[in-house]
């Protein structure tokens, strides 16, 4: 009898508090003013099963065309979604005085790294340290052992000749392991050769499928409360784990071949045991590099999880990216005859006496090819959700115009901004010339809403790498090659459909992408062949 009365006290002392809460929520929390999904004001779990699904990029777009500029998206979120909200909360004199969301935690997988740091003098210094190995002379040197994929995946692609018939290919796959062997290259000097073994062909597949789980619990890092996400995603956690096992073997066999020259797995291929090719990979620079603050380097648990982390941050967004830009290439052809011709005159005004593949510094002047790949950044952006940001200023931060306490966490989702009417003419259409308009304002407009590498002190710091791969991909496929669609039902594959039954998934224009911290993808599915006499 006594128990009864201390269990029926506990449940009514639970079941007041959570009333308390929910009217709190609903009515008195600082950010109760906004509007909203109904749901969002109490759980961030709405959001999550969006995630899970791959399409919060499009709910947060359909959201702010339901609910106005700012939107309540979580109990403690606002989505902003102007071009001052942007600058306020990701501008270069702003973004220092906002921390990452602490959500982000979810993604470290033993200790913070660059990417997953949520901010300060810990993240400035690493940052510094990171900027050396990617800086604009480091990438002047990784451009031979770029193009030695690249050219790889040329010859791959384009059949030897006409005669040799048109080889159909699924981009979102060849543009996976494309990406995933630059990065290993240019990371680690490791020669995976996913292009052409299917040996390692399982490892981007592990990181997708292990960031559905991740994407959803960035969302709602309350489903690891009792492990309830090992239960909900145990396919993810698997290829996460298969992942690891991966990353632990590549850093066991890289760590031996710096420390006394043992050359192992990957590593045993003749062209990385040379040290000259060593001594060029984001690696050893991180072994070498010094903070210009402190004078202190990386140590060596720093060093295998900072570059560990770039493989997963530059390859699938990179991967997206190109995929993304062959298939708006394949699906105007207007764009498509402009950008050839551009890359061709480009190719035989060079210098003769330097012949063999362009280099970037040859597609520099390429600015429609240039419009072309930031017009499909526009549209898909790889990330394209909201990247959060709390505000810790004790007296709350300004946001275009609205005061946001300290405490809560503001946003703009890329995908949404990118497709902003007030920013972009006709946002769902693909159109390079947007960028090359001599309207000075509409370009300006255009610029300061485009933030498909984030933009502060947290824009990404492989953005010129970024660049360099797709410059040199697309102009080299031009170049020795054409492309169109593949016939019949494979020309619709990574379109928009109706048939999809989900508002905003409609576009046939529109590359789908699955946002799942990065873009996932399927297709488009391409037909090449090889010009002659190039
Ligand atoms: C088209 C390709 C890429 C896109 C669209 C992209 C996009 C982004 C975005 C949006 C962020 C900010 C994330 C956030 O705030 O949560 C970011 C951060 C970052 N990216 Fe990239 N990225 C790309 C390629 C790369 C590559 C190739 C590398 C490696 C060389 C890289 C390394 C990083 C790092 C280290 C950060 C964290 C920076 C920091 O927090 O200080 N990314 N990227």
């Amino acid at each position: 009898m006594h128990y009864s009365f201390i269990l029926a006290g506990a449940g009514v002392s639970i079941l007041l508090y959570l009333i308390a809460r929910v009217v709190y929520l609903a009515f008195f929390h600082p950010l109760a003013k906004y509007p909203g999904p109904f749901l969002s004001k109490f759980t961030c779990a709405r959001a999550s099963f969006y995630a899970w699904r791959g399409d919060i990029h499009i709910d947060i777009w359909r959201c702010h065309e339901k609910y106005g500029d700012y939107m309540r998206y979580g109990p403690n979120q606002l989505y902003v979604n102007t071009e001052k909200g942007l600058r306020d909360i990701y501008g270069p004199t702003t973004s220092n005085k906002f921390l990452k969301s602490s959500h982000y935690e979810v993604m470290s997988h033993q200790a913070a790294n660059t990417f997953t740091h949520r901010g300060g003098k810990e993240h400035l210094r690493r940052r510094r340290i990171m900027s050396q190995a990617v800086s604009t002379k480091a990438q002047l040197e990784y451009e031979p052992r770029l193009m030695t994929h690249i050219q790889k995946f040329c010859d791959l692609v384009l059949p030897p000749s006409t005669s040799e018939g048109i080889a159909t290919m699924n981009m979102a796959e060849w543009c996976n392991y494309l990406a995933f062997d630059l990065m290993t290259d240019v990371v680690f000097g490791a020669r995976y050769n996913l292009l052409g073994d299917k040996k390692f062909r399982y490892v981007p597949e592990m990181i997708e499928k292990s960031n559905v789980r991740v994407s959803s619990l960035v969302q709602f890092p309350g489903l690891t409360w009792m492990r309830l996400d090992k239960h909900l995603f145990q396919e993810a956690i698997y290829a996460r784990n298969r992942f690891l096992k991966f990353v632990f073997r590549l850093l066991h066999d890289r760590k031996a071949l710096s420390h006394d020259g043992t050359a192992c797995g990957v590593f045993k291929k003749p062209s990385i045991t040379a040290q000259s090719s060593l001594s060029f990979d984001v690696y050893s620079r991180l072994q070498d590099a010094q903070d210009p603050v402190t004078g202190e380097g990386f140590g060596h648990d720093e060093i295998a999880s900072e570059s560990t982390t770039l493989i997963v941050a530059g390859s699938d967004t990179s991967a997206c990216a190109m995929a993304s830009i062959l298939f708006y290439l394949a699906n105007n052809p207007s764009a498509y005859t402009r950008a050839a011709a551009e890359v061709r005159a480009a190719a035989a005004a060079r210098d003769a006496s330097r012949p063999g593949h362009l280099s970037v510094a040859d597609l520099a002047g390429c600015t429609y090819l240039r419009a072309c790949i930031d017009e499909a950044l526009r549209m898909s952006p790889p990330v394209g959700t909201g990247l959060m940001r709390e505000v810790v200023t004790p007296g709350g931060m300004v946001v275009d115009g609205q005061v946001v306490p300290a405490g809560c966490e503001v946003g703009v989702g890329t995908y949404a901004i990118h497709h902003s009417a007030r920013a972009f003419d006709d946002p769902f259409v693909y159109r390079p010339e947007r960028w090359l308009t001599p309207d000075e304002e509409e370009v300006r407009r255009a610029r300061a809403c485009f933030v498909p590498f984030s933009a502060g002190i947290r824009s990404c710091l492989g953005k010129g790498l970024a660049y360099t791969e797709m410059t040199l991909t697309i102009g080299h496929l031009l170049l020795l090659g054409d492309f169109k669609l593949a016939d019949g039902e494979l020309a619709t594959v990574g379109r928009g459909s109706k048939s999809f039954g989900v508002e905003g998934r409609h576009r046939e224009g529109e590359y789908q992408l699955y946002d799942h911290i990065a873009g996932q993808k399927n297709g488009p599915w391409l037909q090449f062949t090889r010009r002659v006499n190039v």
